[in-house]
């Protein structure tokens, strides 16, 4: 479903000879319908790896292979198309101020040339699936955080994704508020098959929702765990962190 194939991203530095890698050279293979996490402490490259792999950031080498499509070979067009096959949400959840919560879901629907009746019908399924049809004609600023990340969570899934890459969608939200953002995100993986990556602080989160997690620390993957029941399997690094904290 996605795999990473020696991916890596540089940026110019002027401490570090002139380059400072991010994520240094990193193989994944990421199953379809699994969700996956990545944590790790700040600046251990986490959203950055996330972002390469919908070429947000353009990896400096290596390929990106999402649904057997090799996006570092595509076109600027083919990308695009490519992308509607992969929602994104942020922490912040980036929506669009003076839009309704109805255009904001409709959005990336727009840009894909969907009719306005077929936008009208997906706009409303969604909503539905987030439990947020009631606030269809809101605007952002009338809703609680929440609310705000279930609309992103209805946009991102409004072209029908197969993947869904979710960068700290909970760190703005308080625990009860997480959880309800959480159980959505499960219903929409349980329910529509949705491969999810998410980047995440807490270890609560991957607990919670992810099948198997990554350890990321100075811009590689140093750990894989798997999580059966709640429980990180295993007497990994991983669950050394969860004594810890992050
Ligand atoms: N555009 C950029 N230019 C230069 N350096 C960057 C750029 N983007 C990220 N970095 C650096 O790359 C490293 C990894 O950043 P990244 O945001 O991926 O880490 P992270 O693990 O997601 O951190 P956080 O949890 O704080 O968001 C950091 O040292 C960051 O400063």
């Amino acid at each position: 479903m996605i795999v990473l194939d020696q991916v890596y991203k540089r940026y110019s530095h002027p401490d570090q000879n002139g380059w400072f890698d991010a994520v240094h050279p990193t193989s994944l293979t990421i199953d379809q319908g699994e969700v996956f996490g990545l944590i790790g402490f700040s600046g251990a490259g986490k959203s950055t790896l996330l972002r390469l792999i919908n070429l947000l950031e353009r990896p400096d080498g290596g390929k990106v292979i999402v649904d057997g499509q090799n996006l570092t070979s595509l076109s600027t067009a083919q990308l695009r198309k490519a992308r509607q096959n992969i929602g994104m949400i942020f922490q912040q959840f980036n929506l669009l101020s003076n839009l309704t919560v109805a255009d904001n879901v409709a959005f990336p629907l727009k840009i894909a040339g969907w009719s306005t009746a077929d936008i009208n019908k997906r706009v409303k399924e969604c909503l539905a699936i987030v439990d947020l049809e009631d606030r269809i004609n809101h605007y952002p600023a009338q809703l609680s955080g929440g609310q705000k990340q279930r609309v992103g969570i209805a946009r991102a899934l409004a072209p029908s994704p197969h993947v869904i890459l979710a960068d700290e969608p909970t760190s703005a939200l308080d625990p009860f508020t997480t959880r309800s953002v959480l159980d959505c995100l499960k219903e929409i993986n349980k329910q529509f098959g949705v491969t999810i990556v998410m980047v995440t602080h807490e270890m609560q989160v991957i607990r919670n929702i992810c099948n198997r997690a990554a350890l990321m620390e100075q811009g590689k993957i140093v750990e894989i765990a798997e999580i059966k029941d709640h429980q990180i399997l295993a007497n990994s690094t991983l669950a050394s962190k969860l004594i810890e904290g992050f």
